[in-house]
């Protein structure tokens, strides 16, 4: 069916009754592109109809269709001519794995982080209302989108357009999942709604019985009718949306094309705030991811026979190395508490709730909520780590300040995916934490080169540390380069691992395995390069980078962060300030938003792999 696909809109020429042979070969598709690319294959299993059922619908581009996180836009993208770009999803210069306006005039919004679709549609309502435009408005959140905070910031906000007899439709696709199980009172009123509606199916067919029996039928029913529950809570599901003045359908079948066809179209008649809850199946249509939805809401390539990821590494990653150090104090430390914000498998933290279900905390997709929720505990003598994404912490930069950093409260921050992560672009580079997190009073930053490094960090903060603290590293492996000169570590000191002569490089972190490969290609041609490792980025050993600039009259900082305001502009600030009179060269990312890619092909772009670190030193040495 997928050839008659080409352009926007051509999904409307195929008959009602080939609706579920396409979406089965939506599926075939999904499964073979994204078992040799990998990406989010669970949600857009289960997303197909719902998709199908909102193209026949809507009109592209004119039409607004905006998807919240944007990880199941993958049918949506079928559907508006870009199947051929599956060849290279995620791949370098190939198609993201998010909407882009820059792809498509199909992608309404662009979206990577979670929660933001209701309030990017209320404003576009607003805009058609100044414009005068008459295009239809479509937001599609997931149950596990809507535990994030800024989505009841726009429910609350668009009631108005009830008032306003303004159209705006909102599609609570509900999967019971976000990547984990999803959590929260939201949650649990979802699965409420849900069975409600079985129970109303269920009461109704012994309404039916009951009305049979002779004699006293009628008057049971009349009883039963009257019965505590008041009728309108009983017939009427989602209450809690109606009460706040945003009319709810549902719940429907989400993979019922020509129902969720009936509905929309009956939506789109209305003037006012309408939430369509429709139920899908996360992963449907292929039984692995049917089974374990969780593993394959974001998979590397894996083999479609087996299910199983094809390249699997022998050694831990950051994020194991990070999460077993927590356990192993833990088992020592009982006010050791840990918070994850909807991520328990991505940060590691799943492990810590089996050993300690009492001390770990799912909040759901509420970083905000997450850190002040730390402060708190932090407040009362606890001692909260709070594993996150580098780039979600992002939404909780003003908690960090105000509700923290200003009580100084010790709160842990294990930021993980600092830096290039790689296939998920520009959305997800952890490549601002240490601007973001260094203009803070009384916020300390390190950062390991090492497994080891790491490991020691977290425990040396966990004994000693006395405000907030953040400790990033990087997706993947843990490097275990130079863990055998590991020496203790003391508050603000960083470590040098190679003494040189013509230059030093000061390598922070993850980036410190690139400017070792430059050092080793500069020493087979003759140069002698120091390397530094400065453990600390705020703050950062002073004394250090003086003894540094009595040796070196050329002074290196490479990051795989954004330069502005970051470890290099410090490091140089400083120097420049202390009347340092030889050269120094920052090494980053310039002002911009990195793509997709393989972290390593990314690297090379930026010029801040080995070989171009070496050619920079080299070139700089000629000059
Ligand atoms: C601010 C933010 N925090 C965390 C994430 C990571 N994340 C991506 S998808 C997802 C789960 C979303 O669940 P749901 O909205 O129900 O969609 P589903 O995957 O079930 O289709 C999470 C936690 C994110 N993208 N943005
Ligand atoms: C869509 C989203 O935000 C997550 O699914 C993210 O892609 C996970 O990234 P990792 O693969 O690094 O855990
Ligand atoms: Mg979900």
């Amino acid at each position: 069916m997928l050839e008659y696909i080409n352009d926007p809109n051509d999904i409307k020429q195929i008959q009602p009754e080939d609706y579920k042979l396409l979406a089965k070969d939506i599926r075939r598709f999904l499964l073979r592109n994204v078992s040799r690319t990998g990406g989010h294959l669970a949600s857009n299993l289960g997303i197909v109809e719902l998709t199908m059922a909102l193209h026949l619908v809507l009109d592209f581009p004119k039409d607004q269709l905006i998807f919240d996180v944007g990880h199941q836009s993958y049918v949506h993208k079928i559907l508006t001519g870009r199947k051929n770009g599956f060849e290279n999803l995620r791949q370098f210069h190939g198609m993201s794995g998010f909407p882009k306006r820059k792809e498509s005039d199909c992608d309404a919004f662009h979206s990577g982080h979670s929660s933001m679709s209701l309030s990017a549609a209320l404003g576009m309502v607003t805009a058609r209302d100044i414009n005068h435009t008459d295009e239809t408005i479509v937001a599609v959140i997931g149950d596990g989108a809507l535990s994030g905070g800024m989505a009841y910031e726009a429910l609350n906000n668009m009631a108005r357009l009830r008032k306003e007899k303004k159209n705006l439709i909102i599609i609570l696709n509900d999967n019971k999942m976000s990547i984990a199980e999803n959590v929260g009172g939201m949650s649990a009123y979802l699965n409420k709604v849900r069975t409600r509606k079985e129970y109303v199916e269920f009461k109704g067919n012994v309404e039916q019985s009951l009305l049979r029996i002779p004699g006293i039928g009628k008057e049971l029913t009349t009883i039963l009718k009257k019965s505590k529950d008041s009728i309108k809570q009983l017939f009427v599901p989602g209450m809690y949306f109606e009460d706040m003045g945003i009319t709810y359908i549902g719940p429907i079948d989400g993979h019922n094309v020509p129902l969720m066809v009936d509905t929309l179209n009956r939506a789109k008649q209305l003037d006012e705030p309408i939430i369509i809850h429709v139920v899908t199946k996360k992963g449907k249509g292929y039984r692995p991811a049917e089974q374990n939805p969780a593993k394959f809401h974001g998979i590397s390539p894996f083999s479609l026979k087996t299910g199983e990821v094809l390249k699997k590494s022998d050694n831990p990653s950051n994020t194991a190395v990070f999460s077993d150090t927590l356990i192993k104090e833990a088992k020592k430390d009982k006010k050791i508490v840990a918070v994850t914000a909807a991520m328990p498998d991505g940060t590691g933290l799943g492990k810590f709730k089996n050993h300690f279900p009492d001390r770990f905390f799912d909040v759901g997709i509420a970083e905000q909520h997450a850190v002040t929720f730390c402060a708190g505990m932090a407040s009362r003598g606890l001692k909260p780590v709070f594993a996150v994404y580098s780039t979600f912490l992002q939404r909780g930069f003003d908690q960090i300040l105000h509700d923290v950093a200003i009580g100084n409260y010790p709160v842990i921050f294990g930021l993980d995916r600092s830096g290039l992560v790689g296939a998920d672009g520009e959305t997800h580079q952890g490549i601002f934490d240490i601007p973001y997190l260094s203009i803070i009073p009384n916020v300390t930053v390190m950062a390991p080169i090492n497994g080891r490094e790491l490991s020691e960090m977290l425990k040396h903060t966990l004994h000693h540390a006395k405000g907030p603290t953040a400790i990033k590293y990087s997706r993947g492996e843990a490097s275990s380069l130079y863990e055998d000169q590991f020496e203790e570590l003391h508050y603000g000191k960083g470590q040098i691992l190679k003494e040189g002569k013509e230059a030093v490089i000061i390598a922070v972190g993850n980036i410190f395995e690139e400017a070792d490969k430059a050092e080793k290609i500069l020493k087979e041609e003759g140069y002698e390069i120091g390397l530094v490792n400065p453990r600390y980025i705020k703050p950062f050993d002073q004394e250090l980078i003086m003894k540094l600039s009595q040796t070196y009259d050329k002074i290196m900082i490479a990051e795989e962060g954004v330069l502005n305001g970051g470890f290099g502009m410090m490091v140089n600030e400083f120097l420049s300030e202390h009347d340092y009179k030889g050269e120094v060269r920052c090494l980053g990312i310039d002002d911009q938003f990195v793509e997709h890619g393989s972290v390593s092909e990314l690297r090379r772009m930026l010029k801040i792999d080995g070989e171009s670190i070496a050619d920079s030193i080299r070139q700089w040495m000629k000059e």
